[in-house]
């Protein structure tokens, strides 16, 4: 061999230290990552057969030479991107923990503890506005960021965040703006327009009677409410979703799909900072084999509710099954996307509107005048003689209280990922360079004091007859804002006042013996959604 060893590991530290400046530090890589961990795992076998067979090396030299040229490539170009990014980056003089400007490993380890929108809020308290909570990415609680960042004329568009589940997509998970735009308007806003909403609120009803049933069984003992309203939301968005619900309320019981997709949300609570292990591991199937089993049991409910016929309109499905104009020419393609699609209807609406219930619910218990309040409110309104879901929107007090609860207790606390544009993004004074993923996490901006007078006191007031105590209105943001807001607000906002409006009129909401709201409070785990800890509360008929 012409090469000492010395010179060989010398050799492929330049060439590490040259792909990491001139390959690696710009543009996306986390869609290729199977190749290079494939490169990396086959290099040194393919490299010592070739030094071998042509230099006439022995098997150990020429597995030597491999090793040492693979590993010295590997960290010189670690170093490199390490060093490049704590201290030569352009995000360099945003402040945020050290070893959080260095990995995104950091954000995954601390996500995994499952309280990472309270970690974010103690950052901030610690580094201001603006802090740097990875190698390319900035948290913001400045409102004047909203519009900016997520506002109708925003140039920023989904951050890698999104590919999680690449190359499956979803109207929330596709990336591309013209596409996502399309399917939203070729499907999903028109099944929530304000006439197709009308046709589900008999199923919404329905289901909101089931469990007013369901509570009234209990006779005064304690119900954990958060979750038999996971139950509810469940079973309407199935019956939405496909047309038929999975009976949780009839039978008390999760239904084994909601288990895996709430597990399953879980795994990738961690794993989703990094999304070029999400993107390794989808290579590997059966490592999820139950998420599969929930995916392929979907699948064939949306089989079945192809071949079914149902009353006109009267389901979401009956939208997504007949858009506008296709997706795509290919058949394959478009099933795609009716099954994403529908998945994505179950896991957006359930968990999100359980935990606004259940918060609202905890608000009541703890404070039982606002029952008493909103029960002569609904009164007024006739909502008691002739319950209508349409008219429950007047009811000025109750949605001040549903806001009150969301702002102090977002059901999407963390927020979501955006990347900005190749011009970059001016914040007031603070330019962030093009395609860093900023975020707002909702949690910390609904609570900060530049937009909410005594943000972290419950005061349903400040959105009725005390607006000066909402200093900034745009940082209001329970549903995101702008063009890749929540879709199915309207929807939620129906189910969330319909539940509250009958559990008001029916019973008094008091705390059950030993609860104080506590473990809701902090056991509660964030996996971008809320997976909520128990909230027991004892629910006593109102006298006629
Ligand atoms: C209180 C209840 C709810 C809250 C707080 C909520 C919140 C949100 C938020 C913050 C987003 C933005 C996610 C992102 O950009 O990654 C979102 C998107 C979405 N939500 Fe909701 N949601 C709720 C209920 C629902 C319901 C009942 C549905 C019905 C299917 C739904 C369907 C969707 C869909 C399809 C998207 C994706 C929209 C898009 O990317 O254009 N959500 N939601």
């Amino acid at each position: 061999m012409e090469f000492t060893l010395y010179q060989t590991a010398s050799s492929a530290a330049c060439l590490g230290v040259i792909a990491h400046i001139f390959y690696f530090k710009h543009g996306e890589h986390h869609r290729q990552a199977i190749y290079y961990v494939g490169t990396a795992a086959f290099f040194p076998w393919i490299a010592s057969a070739l030094l071998s067979r042509y230099y006439g090396l022995s098997i150990l030299g020429a597995v030597t030479y491999s090793l040492v040229t693979e590993w010295s490539f590997a960290l010189a170009l670690y170093t490199s991107m390490l060093i490049y990014r704590a201290f030569l980056h352009p995000l360099r003089n945003y402040p945020g923990p050290f070893m959080a400007k260095t990995s995104k490993f950091w954000h995954s380890f601390k996500a995994a503890k499952m309280h990472w929108y309270r970690d974010v809020w103690d950052l901030h308290v610690q580094y201001g506005e603006f802090v740097r909570t990875g190698p390319n990415e900035v948290s913001i609680t400045d409102p004047q960021a909203v519009d900016l960042i997520h506002g109708p004329k925003t140039k920023c568009i989904k951050s890698a965040w999104y590919d999680m589940a690449y190359p499956d997509t979803s109207l929330q998970f596709s990336r591309d703006k013209a596409e996502h735009d399309k399917r939203r308007r070729v499907a999903w806003e028109r099944a929530f327009s304000a006439k197709a909403l009308r046709n589900y609120d008999d199923t919404v009803i329905s289901h909101a009677d089931q469990l007013i049933g369901a509570i009234t069984k209990f006779n005064g003992k304690p119900v954990n409410v958060a979750k038999w309203y996971n139950y509810f939301t469940a079973d309407t968005m199935f019956s939405l979703g496909f047309g038929t619900p999975v009976n949780m309320l009839e039978t008390g019981d999760d239904h084994w799909t909601i288990k895996i997709l709430q597990d399953g949300s879980k795994n990738l609570a961690a794993l989703g900072p990094i999304p070029w292990i999400l993107c390794i591991l989808s290579w590997f199937p059966f490592l999820a084999k139950e998420n599969f089993a929930a995916k392929y049991w979907t699948e064939d409910q949306i089989r079945a509710r192809k071949n079914r016929v149902v009353e006109k309109d009267k389901d979401l499905m009956a939208w997504l099954l007949k858009p506008l104009e296709p997706m795509s020419n290919s058949a394959k393609r478009e099933e795609q996307w009716l099954m994403s699609d529908a998945r994505l209807a179950i896991v957006a609406g359930t968990d999100t509107s359980t935990a606004a219930l259940s918060y609202t619910s905890y608000h009541l218990a703890k404070q039982p005048e606002l029952t008493a309040k909103l029960r002569k409110e609904l009164i007024e309104h006739h909502i008691d003689k002739d319950f209508s879901v349409l008219r429950l929107q007047d009811c000025k007090h109750l949605q001040s209280i549903i806001d009150e609860s969301m702002r102090l207790h977002p059901p999407v606390p963390d927020g979501v990922y955006r990347m900005t544009p190749p011009e970059g993004l001016q914040i007031g004074e603070h330019y962030i360079p093009p395609n860093v993923t900023v975020i707002m996490p909702t949690y910390t901006v609904h609570r900060s004091p530049k937009s909410f007078e005594q943000p972290n006191e419950f005061i349903p007031e400040r959105w009725t007859s005390r607006p000066e105590l909402v200093k900034d209105k745009r940082s209001f943001m329970p549903f995101n804002v702008g063009t890749y807001s929540c879709v199915g607000k309207q929807l939620a906002l129906n189910e969330i006042r319909t539940v509250l409006a009958k559990l008001i009129l029916s019973f008094d909401i008091a705390f059950a013996p030993g609860e104080d709201g506590t473990k809701l409070m902090e056991e509660t785990e964030d996996y971008f959604v809320l997976g909520l800890a128990d909230l027991n509360l004892v629910f006593t008929p109102v006298k006629a």
